[in-house]
């Protein structure tokens, strides 16, 4: 996971020749016997840091506003500028730019409401399915009673992947029948869990382009008879750009309170979590990290940071 551009990283300020900046570059902390340390040549460090990170398949636009921020924060800097002094604070920029409200980001095990209903958003094929399994298990694991709400009436399949899901998982699932209104079983489930005084609520959706019009009406309809105390948009970290125009296009049109990032585990490049923090500014809750149902934890900023910087 990451490995490319942690190794990049590691190289630039290692001040490795072959992969880091050119020659003139010597790493100060790389110095076996001492040496006279060369001024490090900011523009050619900054166009190379600039090149990894999109190479990494972090977006244009949140490559810009990390080397903006760099450039400015290396600019009021008032120690001397060495490679240490810039990974620090391209780590620190990093930081600024991806933990965007993740402050705000309810901590789910500690919710008061009873029961927390949660609706799942995002198109077909980005895990959203398997990752309310996953998070059903999470919760299941920290002593909560959860109940799965089959609400992807619309794809042939989904109700029976989402009820081999609560078995393996051994929870409860409140499901109709394919093509039924998929609000009404919403409600059921909710109905169900309010007499049962159980504790979470996960509402699956049929997996939709986010520029089909009936569908999405269908899912405001599950928004306004669910009335989710949480609403998180599903996200597949491998497909690149087009992740930033779905989960913009989903926001116009329903709004989410947070993302859940899947197939991190697939990302060897590294960059997936920079755009998509940068791109839509709204907190990761967590990520999928694999195809078995324990591979989830919750985001932590400081855990990306360490797998992307060596130090
Ligand atoms: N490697 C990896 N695979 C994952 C992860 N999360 C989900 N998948 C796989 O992604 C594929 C699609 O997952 P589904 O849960 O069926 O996707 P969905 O979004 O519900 O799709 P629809 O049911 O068609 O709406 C499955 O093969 C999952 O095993 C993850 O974190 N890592």
């Amino acid at each position: 996971m990451f490995d490319k551009l942690k190794k990049k990283f590691s190289d630039i300020f290692s001040g490795n020749k072959e992969n880091g900046p050119k020659d003139s570059l010597t790493a100060t902390r790389d110095s076996v016997a001492p040496q006279k340390e060369k001024t490090i040549r900011r523009d050619e460090l900054e166009s190379t840091i600039e090149e990894t990170l999109l190479e990494a398949d972090v977006s244009y636009d949140a490559t810009e506003e990390i080397i903006e921020k760099l450039k400015a924060n290396l600019g009021k800097l008032k120690r001397k500028i060495d490679y240490p002094a810039v990974e620090e604070e391209l780590k620190s920029v990093v930081r600024d730019v991806i933990q965007h409200n993740n402050k705000d980001a309810v901590n789910l095990l500690t919710v008061e409401k009873k029961p927390f209903v949660i609706l799942f958003l995002g198109i077909n094929g980005t895990g959203k399915t398997t990752t309310i399994g996953k998070l059903a298990y999470y919760l299941k694991s920290n002593n909560k009673s959860v109940v799965l709400s089959a609400s992807d009436t619309f794809r042939a399949g989904a109700i029976d992947q989402l009820n081999i899901l609560a078995g393996n998982v051994g929870v409860e699932i409140i499901k109709h029948d394919f093509r039924s209104d998929p609000a009404s079983v919403a409600f059921d489930a909710i109905e169900h869990a309010k007499a049962r005084k159980m504790d979470y609520v996960l509402i699956d959706s049929a997996g939709r382009m986010q520029t089909n019009k009936n569908l999405l009406d269908e899912m405001k309809k599950i928004k306004r008879v669910a009335k989710p105390d949480m609403t998180i948009l599903v996200l597949d970290a491998m497909i690149g750009q087009d992740v930033i125009n779905q989960a913009l296009t989903f926001s116009s049109e329903i709004n989410y309170d947070s993302v859940i990032v899947t197939k991190l585990d697939t990302d060897a490049k590294g960059g997936s979590i920079i755009s998509i923090s940068a791109g839509i500014k709204k907190p990761i809750l967590f990520v999928g990290i694999g195809q078995e149902m324990d591979d989830i934890i919750p985001f932590d900023v400081e855990w990306y940071l360490k797998k992307i910087f060596s130090s």
